[in-house]
C-alpha cells in the first residue's frame, strides 16, 4: 500500500508514540471509537471508519507538527507546548537582534487548545538537593541547570535576573539580546542524576508523585508550568468539521470518565434538599413514582465526590440509592 498516497483527504492526529500519555491516549481513542490498526514499526495508521490517519510521534514534537500545520490536531502535554512556544520567541528574538525579521516570521502559527484531557497531570518544577546551600531559585542565578526544558528554563532564569537587576519585565521580549549568567545544560533524560553527579546545581523537571525527587535526593523549590495533556489543533486545519467531531467525541469520553449517574427515591417533600445534594450537571431528573408522594431522581455526579454525596442522601431521607457507570456522553 502506498502509504502516503492514502493520507490524501484524510485529517492528521498526532499521538504520542512512547512514554506516559501513550496508554490513556489509547484509551481515548478507543472511547472515542476511532478504529486503527498499527502494523509494526510504523509511526502511521490509517483509521478504518474515519478519514483520518494517526501519526505515532514522540510527545515533545507534537507542537512543532501541529503549531506549523503540518498535522492537524494532536494529543500532548501542555508542558511541551509551552516548552515549544518558549524556542519559538527565542527563535523570533534572535532573528529580530541579527536584523534576519522579515514580516513573513509574524503569520500566525503555534497551536491552539481544544480541550483539557484530564490525565498526565504533574508539575515542571525547580529542584535543588535537600540537604544543600540553595535555598530559593534566586541562589541558582548564575549557577548550573540540567533540564530537557531549555527554552521554559532559560526563560525564567532570564526574568529573574532582570528581576534581580531591578529591571520591569512585561514581555518576553525583554530577554532579546541579553546574555543568561545562569547555564542550561540540556539534558534528554534523567535529568535527576544530574546534581549528583555534578553536572548541574540545580534541575528543571517534571514531578507527579515526588517519588523520583526524593529518590535523587532532590526538594522542589519553584513551580514553573502545571500541566495535564491537552487536546490541540494547529491554526487552520484541514477539515474543521471533522476536529470538532474528534473534539464532541473525545469530550463525551472524559465526561463519561468523570461521572457517574445516581439514580434514587425520595419523598416529594424532602425533593428540595435531596437535589440541592445532587444538583447534576445542568439540572436532575425527576419522575414520579407509582408510590404517592414519592418521586425517583436521576443526576450525573463527579465520581470523586459520590461517597459523601450518598451518606447526604442517606440523611436527608432518599432510599434505593443506585450509582451506575456511564459509558459514553454527548451534550453534557
Ligand atoms: N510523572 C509524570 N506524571 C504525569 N505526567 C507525566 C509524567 N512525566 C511526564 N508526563 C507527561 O508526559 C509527557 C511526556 O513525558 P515522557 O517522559 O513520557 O516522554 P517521552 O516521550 O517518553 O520522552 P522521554 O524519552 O524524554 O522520557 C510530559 O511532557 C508530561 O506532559
Ligand atoms: O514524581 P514522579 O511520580 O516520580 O514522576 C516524575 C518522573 O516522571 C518522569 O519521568 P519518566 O518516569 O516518564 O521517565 P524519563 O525520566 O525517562 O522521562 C519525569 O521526568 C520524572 O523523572
Amino acid at each position: 500500500m502506498d502509504l502516503v498516497n492514502s493520507l490524501e483527504g484524510r485529517l492528521l492526529f498526532a499521538v504520542p508514540k512512547k512514554g506516559r500519555l501513550l496508554q490513556a491516549a489509547l484509551n481515548l481513542l478507543e472511547g472515542a471509537d476511532i478504529q486503527f490498526k498499527r502494523e509494526n514499526r510504523l509511526d502511521i495508521a490509517l483509521v478504518k471508519n474515519l478519514p483520518i490517519a494517526l501519526v505515532f510521534l514522540p510527545a515533545a514534537d507534537i507542537p512543532t507538527f501541529v503549531g506549523e500545520g503540518r498535522v492537524d490536531i494532536g494529543i500532548t502535554g501542555y508542558d511541551q507546548v509551552q516548552e515549544h512556544d518558549a524556542g519559538v520567541r527565542a527563535i523570533a528574538r534572535a532573528r529580530r537582534m541579527s536584523n534576519e525579521w522579515s514580516p513573513k516570521d509574524e503569520k500566525p502559527r503555534g497551536c491552539d487548545t481544544i480541550l483539557d484531557l484530564g490525565f498526565g497531570s504533574c508539575k515542571l518544577q525547580i529542584q535543588v538537593p535537600a540537604k544543600g546551600e540553595y535555598q530559593t531559585d534566586k541562589d541558582l542565578i548564575g549557577k548550573n541547570i540540567g533540564t530537557s526544558f531549555v527554552h521554559l528554563a532559560s526563560e525564567y532564569f532570564a526574568r529573574l535576573e532582570l528581576e534581580q537587576e531591578g529591571i520591569k519585565v512585561d514581555s518576553t521580549a525583554s530577554y532579546a539580546g541579553r546574555k543568561l549568567r545562569t547555564k542550561i545544560i540540556e539534558l534528554s533524560g534523567s535529568v535527576e542524576a544530574a546534581c549528583a553527579l555534578g553536572v548541574a546545581d540545580g534541575i528543571v523537571d517534571l514531578v507527579e508523585s515526588g517519588e523520583t525527587m526524593k529518590a535523587a535526593g532532590l526538594k522542589a523549590i519553584e513551580t514553573v508550568v502545571e500541566t495535564s495533556a491537552i487536546l490541540i489543533k494547529s491554526k487552520a486545519p484541514s477539515n474543521p468539521a471533522m476536529v470538532d467531531l474528534i473534539a464532541a467525541r473525545i469530550n463525551g469520553v472524559i465526561t463519561a470518565q468523570k461521572y457517574v449517574l445516581c439514580q434514587y427515591n425520595v419523598p416529594r417533600a424532602q425533593l428540595v434538599d435531596a437535589t440541592k445534594v445532587t444538583p447534576g450537571k445542568r439540572a436532575p431528573t425527576v419522575t414520579s413514582l407509582e408510590e404517592d408522594g414519592w418521586v425517583a431522581v436521576s443526576a450525573m455526579v463527579e465520581k470523586k465526590r459520590i461517597a459523601p454525596v450518598m451518606d447526604d442522601l442517606t440523611k436527608v431521607g432518599a432510599t434505593d440509592i443506585l450509582v451506575l457507570d456511564i459509558h459514553n456522553t454527548r451534550g453534557s
